[in-house]
């Protein structure tokens, strides 16, 4: 049993609608409170070799990734910290910070608890007009797919790539491209935060379509392969599908990876994509 399989108990409770997109959309007159919590903890989150700054950091970015996936500007955010020592606080606070600063939003609240194990809580608040907000559920038949950044790449690192440390640990959500290809008409829009396969099965089940992923297309940065670029997560580029007459979008770096159908599958290569990438587990019956 998976996240995923716990969010359909939920997903019961307060409707599919809730939590079928990244973020959490509230109305309020033309405009949209854009909003997306997310946990993080040492053991599965926190690679060993991270500093704290570098923990407070990955936690603002996870969420502002959330955000800049609906096409919002991002406000705020508010960390809770699980804290197992008590000097960790300024370090996280600091990393924390300093995200918030570099796309645009402030760390504005938080809270403060002991726990066994370190766990961080951020929750992102930001903003979009009617017209630029974007969820999963836009994608149509005949649309294109592409993804923006560098996928496979945080997978690697904690494969041993030194090379892309950086990748996994200080994670750049895609502020200003989400809004630029908001502005730009895309169809829907998510970022790939758990790998390219795993996003490409939620944004189908959202809209309610396939895909067909050539995987020739698949951006490679230099000895990463197409499986961890598909299966592995904490990359945090966006996956977006949208009608070719609004490409390109000036300024953004994307990849067209396939199309979109109609037949409810995510094949490539006419083969199905496994359904599998960073998901959190619990054994079965436990
Ligand atoms: N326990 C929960 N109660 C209510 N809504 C939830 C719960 N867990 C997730 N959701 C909602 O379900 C949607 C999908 O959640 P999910 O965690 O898969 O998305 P995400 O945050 O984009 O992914 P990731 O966790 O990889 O960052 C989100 O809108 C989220 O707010
Ligand atoms: C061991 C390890 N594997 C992967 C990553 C990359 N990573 C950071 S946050 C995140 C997804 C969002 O988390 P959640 O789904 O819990 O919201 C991922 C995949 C990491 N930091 N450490
Ligand atoms: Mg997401
Ligand atoms: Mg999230
Ligand atoms: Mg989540």
């Amino acid at each position: 049993m998976d996240d995923r399989d716990l969010l359909q108990v939920v997903s019961g409770i307060i409707g599919k609608e809730r939590t079928s997109d990244d973020c959490c959309m509230i109305k309020l007159g033309d405009e949209n409170i854009i909003l997306s919590t997310d946990m993080l903890h040492e053991s599965t989150d926190f690679p060993k070799g991270m500093t704290d700054w570098q923990i407070g950091w990955m936690s603002a970015a996870v969420t502002l990734s959330d955000i800049a996936s609906c096409g919002a500007v991002p406000l705020a955010v508010l960390l809770a910290a699980g804290l197992d020592e008590p000097e960790r606080i300024s370090g996280i606070t600091l990393g924390a910070k300093d995200c918030c600063e570099r796309f645009g939003a402030e760390l504005a609240g938080g809270d403060i608890d002991f726990h066994s194990e370190l766990t961080i809580v951020t929750t992102g608040i930001g903003r979009v007009e009617d017209e630029y907000y974007k969820s999963r559920r836009g994608a149509k038949p005949g649309d294109i797919i592409c993804v923006t950044g560098t996928p496979g790449c945080a997978g690697a690192a904690l494969e041993g790539a030194l090379r892309y440390w950086k990748n996994l640990v200080e994670p750049l959500p895609a502020v200003r491209e989400g809004r630029l290809l908001a502005v730009a008409g895309v169809s829907s829009m998510m970022d790939v935060s758990d790998g390219i396969a795993l996003s490409l099965y939620d944004l189908s089940e959202s809209s309610g379509v396939g895909f067909e992923i050539f995987p020739d297309k698949i951006p490679l940065s230099s000895g990463v392969s197409a499986e961890l670029a598909l299966h592995s997560g904490g990359d945090f580029g966006l996956l977006f599908t949208c009608g070719r007459d609004i490409l390109p979008v000036l300024d953004v770096d994307y990849a067209e990876i396939g199309v979109v159908t109609d037949s409810g599958e995510v094949l490539c290569d006419g083969v199905p994509v496994e359904k599998r990438g960073y998901s959190h587990s619990w054994i079965d019956g436990s």
